[in-house]
């Protein structure tokens, strides 16, 4: 049985479609990395899995049972994407409060070294800095020894080292337990996931190895000018504008050979990587045909 699943989950929002049909699985062990830009859906589908939202229809279970059920909740650990914190309390009172909630709990001294914040285990929560305060949302996720942890960009705001030692914690973690994080970096995704989801539309357009997704999403821009193009292999989208022709590929090496071999005139050749966003969309109109 998987820790998590949905099951054909569509959720609205007034018209507007947050998520699409989402089945998907959580099997227990390593972590999980959701990837796809902005509004795609995975806080939304974050939200569904914890039992924060409901779905419009299709089912969302956690350890088999109703998300929204304590008992189920109590296994899990979450960072949503935007955490207020009491402001007057003290980092250490926070991760008490939170611990209590816990037969067996992480012992706060370790768990605040651990996220770099036992220097400010005094200080009120208020007085933090905003990575001091990512940090201690995140610990927050982890004081309950969880079986599943959800964390919702877990790393915004952290300065590179900061964002290294989470890194450090959230793989580690992963060993053992299960993570399931959302992230708009390719990067972070590379360096944390085992299995990359791929989210765009409110759908999944994508669900492999971070080998494979990063094969999908590695799209470079062919730009040139030309006046007749023959059928070329391996391109993926073909974009005019400004009079230049632009081709989306995976693999611009090949794609230049193939310009030469088969004769095709050009000038003012330029290869450039895409973005994450563009390459997403690339996938979002392959996969939907549009
Ligand atoms: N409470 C809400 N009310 C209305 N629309 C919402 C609500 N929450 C999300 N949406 C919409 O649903 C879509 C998916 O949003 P969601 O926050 O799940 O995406 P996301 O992938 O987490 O984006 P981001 O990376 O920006 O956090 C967006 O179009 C968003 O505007």
């Amino acid at each position: 049985m998987p820790l998590a699943r949905t099951i054909d989950v569509t959720r609205r929002y007034g018209d507007r479609t947050a998520l699409d049909g989402v089945s998907l699985d959580i099997p227990a062990g390593g972590v999980v990395g959701l990837l796809g830009p902005n509004g795609a859906g995975k806080s939304t589908l974050i939200n569904l899995l914890v039992g924060l939202r409901k779905p419009t229809s299709g089912a969302v279970e956690l350890f088999g049972g109703d998300p929204r059920d304590p008992a189920s909740r109590r296994r899990i650990g979450v960072t949503p994407q935007e955490t207020g914190l009491p402001a007057t309390l003290r980092v250490s009172e926070c991760v008490a409060f939170v611990a209590a909630h816990f037969a067996d709990p992480v012992p706060a001294g370790a768990l605040l070294e651990d996220f770099g914040l036992a220097e400010v285990a005094r200080r009120q929560t208020g007085g933090l800095s905003g990575g001091q305060k990512r940090r201690l949302a995140v610990a927050l996720a982890f004081v309950g020894r969880p079986e599943l942890v959800f964390l919702d960009e877990p790393t915004t705001g952290l300065d590179v080292q900061a964002r290294r030692d989470l890194w450090t914690y959230i793989k580690d973690y992963g060993r053992t337990g299960t993570v399931v994080l959302t992230s708009h970096y390719l990067e972070e995704i590379e360096a944390l996931a085992d299995r990359v989801v791929v989210i765009g539309g409110g759908r999944v357009l994508a669900d492999d190895t971070v080998e494979s997704i990063r094969g999908m999403v590695g799209i470079h821009r062919v730009s040139l000018d030309t006046i007749t193009l023959p059928e070329l292999p391996g391109v993926v989208g073909v974009e005019e504008a400004a009079g230049r022709t632009s081709l989306l590929t995976p693999d611009p090496d090949q794609l230049v050979r193939d310009l030469v071999a088969m004769n095709v005139p050009f000038r003012g050749l330029q290869v450039q990587p895409t973005t994450l966003e563009e390459a997403f969309l690339t996938l979002t109109t392959a996969k939907t045909g549009s």
